[in-house]
């Protein structure tokens, strides 16, 4: 009976950022409980990793956040092929470090397009659709960046705490807005995860983050996964404009 509530056969799921990482593990999640799943990168090339890990029957969309008319088109496209859109995963997401007071203002502001400003069109492309049905799930991927400051030598990159801090009002917002439509929207808030964004980062951090950390220790491939299947799953329909922290603790301190 409870079980059953994380399943999501046939229902037609859209990952952002679902190439690598940890949008891939989100979309891995999803197809393991039964959905059809299309991921939305920048380019086709970089779907190798993916196809090797979903398969064939998996959608690959090429398609940058930033622009709400191809996501538009992206959108159509799910539908037409795996039907109505039931679960949007934002995890597209870029980062950019450098000492705040030199941060390169340009920086911050193509951060704030792709982090923020994308996964908002995303979400309204989604909406525009699940409105019409009453029911939908919204999973940010946010970061504990987003709930605390961070000394620089864990993560320098104010315009990436500043757009996660913004999905995080955003999650709450819109669930507001869109609960009466049956629309969930909830954020994930993951702590230090080894990815390609954090490669470089990891190694200069992981001492301070197994001294600090409750869990003693970043997370590890495997572990988002099932909070993923949580906030896009029946199991979580009674949950709306809530942030849950993977961190290890990070946000207990
Ligand atoms: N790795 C971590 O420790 C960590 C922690 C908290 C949150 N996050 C978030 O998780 C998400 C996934 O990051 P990751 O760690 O897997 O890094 P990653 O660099 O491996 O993945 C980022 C993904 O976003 C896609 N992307 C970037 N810009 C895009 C754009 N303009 N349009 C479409 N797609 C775009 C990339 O192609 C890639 O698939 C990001 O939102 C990131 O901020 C990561
Ligand atoms: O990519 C991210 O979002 C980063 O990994 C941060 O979320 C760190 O986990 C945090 O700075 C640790 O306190």
């Amino acid at each position: 009976m409870f079980l059953e509530k994380f399943r999501l056969d046939g229902k037609a799921a859209l990952v952002t950022g679902g190439s690598r990482g940890l949008g891939l593990e989100a979309a891995l999640a999803l197809k393991e409980a039964g959905a059809k799943v299309a991921v939305v990168a920048r380019r086709a090339s970089f779907f190798e990793e993916a196809r090797k890990a979903l398969g064939e029957d998996a959608l690959y969309l090429e398609g940058d956040v930033r622009d709400e008319a191809r996501l538009e088109a992206i959108a159509q496209e799910v539908e037409e092929k795996l039907g109505p859109l039931t679960v949007l995963v934002n995890a597209a997401g870029v980062s950019w470090g450098a000492p705040s007071l030199e941060m390169p203002v340009e920086k911050v502001r193509e951060v704030l397009e792709v982090n923020l400003v994308g996964a908002f069109l995303a979400s309204r492309v989604a909406a525009r659709r699940m409105k019409e049905r009453g029911y939908g799930k919204i999973v940010h991927i946010a970061s504990v960046a987003g709930l605390k400051g961070e000394y620089p030598e864990v993560l320098d990159a104010v315009g990436y705490s500043a757009s996660k801090g913004g999905l995080i009002a955003l999650t709450r917002d819109l669930a507001v807005k869109w609960g009466r439509w049956g629309i969930r929207v909830n954020a994930l808030a993951p702590g230090f995860f080894p990815t390609r964004m954090t490669e470089k980062v990891l190694p200069r951090a992981e001492a301070f983050l197994k001294a600090t950390l409750p869990l003693g220790r970043p997370g590890a491939p495997g572990e988002l996964g099932g909070a993923v299947l949580f906030l896009a799953s029946p199991a979580s329909d009674y949950v709306t404009g809530a942030v849950l922290p993977v961190d290890g603790g990070a946000t207990a301190l």
